[in-house]
């Protein structure tokens, strides 16, 4: 696929579902059709109609909650009217259901969806689950155990100092707590009864890990959309962490994760990008903390040093060659997140309805206009 050359035939609609915030990547897609020369546009669909990703996006759905009995036929309504060629998730819920038989349903219509299937899904949506399945095809990553193990608790404080607890079902490091290991091991001994609240969810929901002395990076598999072997890896040492999501990280050399990589990619069956956060502990191991099978929020510090994984997972979609450039990034590049505003074009009733700059939207606010 070359930037200079129009792809005659091709319209590609590309879906990004649950965009909530990430304005950047509905602009990257969108640009990555652009100068691809492939005719085609971004919708957002999420639950929130004021998502700031709808106001950059050539149209938006509104979907009910992941929860609501009523969530997936809506989804398959709404592909069915808008037959995407490619449909992404950036939300850890509905991957869920998606790797639960509805990423199936979607591709019975004819539309790429990269995703887990079940058990690999299961294996990284669960830190308990994840260690296992880790260890068991050869990946480091810290030993896991559950709060409520007592016994398993127990043996783990025999091997380290210092302990993290965080959500077992969480993404980033969500509930994330560090105390020593005499610490906990006062706090196991004190009648449950009476106990200082850990973190506020039960105990099951609680994993205990060695916290590990080193530096954390962020790396970002990416195979082609319908599975195989790793096409690239983007790799940054990160700087700080807000909100559970990495605030600023440098670029770095991806070549001592290649092995890994590999590993997980084969292991898991990762399709598209999955994101994935690694400790460096100080005397040079790599242990996997946390699978995200998607856009996770390291991956701006990639693109903005010169990577382009949108365009390569266009280009996969469609089976025409990547650009090679997109695997190219400048090393030692810093990147920060900052605070940025979209502005909506509104409907009467004050709901988001799209962006101004767009086709799609241009009626909109012709109809906004004429009702007024
Ligand atoms: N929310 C997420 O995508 C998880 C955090 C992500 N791994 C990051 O470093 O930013």
């Amino acid at each position: 696929m070359r930037e200079e050359k129009e792809v005659f035939g091709v319209m590609m609609r590309i879906i990004i579902s649950s965009a909530g915030r990430r304005v950047y990547l509905v602009t990257w897609f969108r640009q990555a059709l652009v100068e691809a020369g492939i005719e085609g546009d971004v919708y957002v669909l999420d639950h929130d109609r004021r998502a700031p990703a709808a106001a950059a996006a050539d149209g938006f759905r509104q979907l009910p909650p992941y929860t609501s009995g009523e969530y997936a036929d809506q989804l398959l309504r709404t592909v069915d009217e808008l037959r995407p060629t490619l449909f992404i998730s950036l939300n850890d819920c509905e991957l869920t259901a998606l790797s639960q038989g509805l990423s199936t349903r979607l591709r019975e219509r004819g539309v790429v969806v990269p995703c887990l299937e079940g058990a690999s899904h299961r294996a990284v949506a669960d830190k308990l689950r994840m260690s296992r399945a880790l260890t068991r095809i050869g990946v480091p990553t810290p030993r896991t155990a559950l709060l409520s193990d007592t016994e398993a608790v127990h043996a783990l404080l025999e091997t380290t100092p210092a302990v993290i607890l965080k959500d077992r079902w969480g993404s980033g490091s969500s509930g994330l707590l560090r105390r020593t290991s005499e610490q906990l091991r006062r706090w196991l001994a004190t009648d449950s009864a009476t106990r200082s609240d850990l973190g506020g969810s039960p105990d099951d929901e609680l994993v205990v890990q060695p916290d590990v002395v080193g530096t954390e990076y962020g790396i970002d598999i990416v195979t082609p959309v319908r599975g195989g072997p790793v096409a690239g890896v983007l790799a940054r040492r990160k700087l700080s962490m807000r909100n559970g999501e990495t605030a600023a990280a440098v670029s770095v050399d991806s070549s001592p994760f290649a092995g890994l990589a590999a590993m997980l990619a084969d292991g898991l069956g990762i399709q598209g990008t999955a994101d994935v956060d690694l400790m460096l502990a100080d005397h040079g191991a790599a242990s996997v903390v946390d699978i995200n099978p998607r856009f996770g929020g390291g991956y701006p510090f990639s693109h903005v040093a010169g990577a382009d994984v949108p365009h390569f997972l266009v280009a996969s979609t469609l089976g025409l060659d990547p650009h090679p450039r997109w695997n190219t990034y400048r090393l030692g590049h810093l990147g920060a997140k900052h605070e940025g505003i979209i502005g909506f074009e509104s409907s009467p009733d004050g709901s988001a309805m799209g962006a101004s700059h767009q086709e799609g939207a241009a009626s909109w606010t012709a109809r906004a206009v004429q009702t007024t």
